[in-house]
């Protein structure tokens, strides 16, 4: 088994604790309270924000041209592409997109992102896409899931959010970490290795974390965040 089909099988417990997750779940039906969908983009648009400083974290740990290739090819995917499925949520709620923008981070994203750029800094680029991949690998799988269990039509309310994450050019772009992943794990030493696998876990935790933070509306302890910009 290579690197990925271990992980992927040490954490199937949590991809299915994803799948099952109200949110998720509700994405499916069609039904998803207007609040959690507001939270979730809030929290959302600011952690994929992180998420390119991560890959520009990752640039500059790159030797190889194809690297910096991809990494930058993601932060052009994610500046104009991963826009789309916020706007189907911003659609469903009737709220413009730049309302929901600026917001600071509730804990649990807060923690997430911090998570990942801990590893970019301290990590080799095996460790810091161990930390990137469960992002992109957990959403192609609820796009497939939910395609398949809810069969939805274009006319259902959240559509273009799962064609989007079940279609396969976001499933090559996102599959192409795992082929690299692999790379580099074969090259990797038994403390590196331990440490990418506690990597990928923590970030399958902290996805199904933040499902759970958006659909309770999670907040700081006395309601008010410090703003970090
Ligand atoms: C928290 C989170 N994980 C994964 C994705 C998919 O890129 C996303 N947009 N947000």
């Amino acid at each position: 088994m290579t690197f990925t089909e271990i992980v992927r099988k040490e954490n199937n417990e949590l991809f299915e604790a994803i799948f099952n997750h109200p949110f998720v779940e509700g994405i499916g039906k069609g039904e998803v309270p207007e609040q959690a969908l507001a939270h979730y983009i809030k929290a959302d648009y600011e952690y994929l924000n992180a998420f390119m400083h991560v890959y520009g974290v990752a640039i500059s740990k790159s030797t190889e041209r194809r690297d910096m290739g991809y990494f930058s090819e993601q932060v052009g995917f994610v500046l104009n592409s991963e826009t789309h499925p916020h706007h189907n949520f911003c659609d469903v709620i009737g709220a413009g997109y730049d309302e929901l923008q600026g917001y600071p981070l509730p804990p649990t994203a807060d923690h997430y992102v911090k998570h990942m750029m801990y590893h970019a800094q301290m990590g080799g680029l095996g460790e810091i896409l161990a930390a990137l991949l469960p992002c992109p690998w957990t959403y192609v799988e609820i796009g497939n899931h939910l395609m398949k269990k809810y069969q939805p039509t274009p006319n259902h309310t959240f559509y273009p959010w799962i064609e989007f994450y079940a279609n396969e050019d976001f499933d090559t772009l996102s599959m192409a970490m795992c082929e690299r992943l692999d790379e580099l794990a074969e090259e990797a030493s038994e403390v590196e290795l331990r440490r990418m696998k506690d990597a990928f876990r923590k970030s399958c935790q902290l996805e199904l974390n933040f499902w759970e933070m958006a659909y309770t509306c999670e907040e700081w302890p006395t309601g008010e965040a410090v703003s970090s910009k």
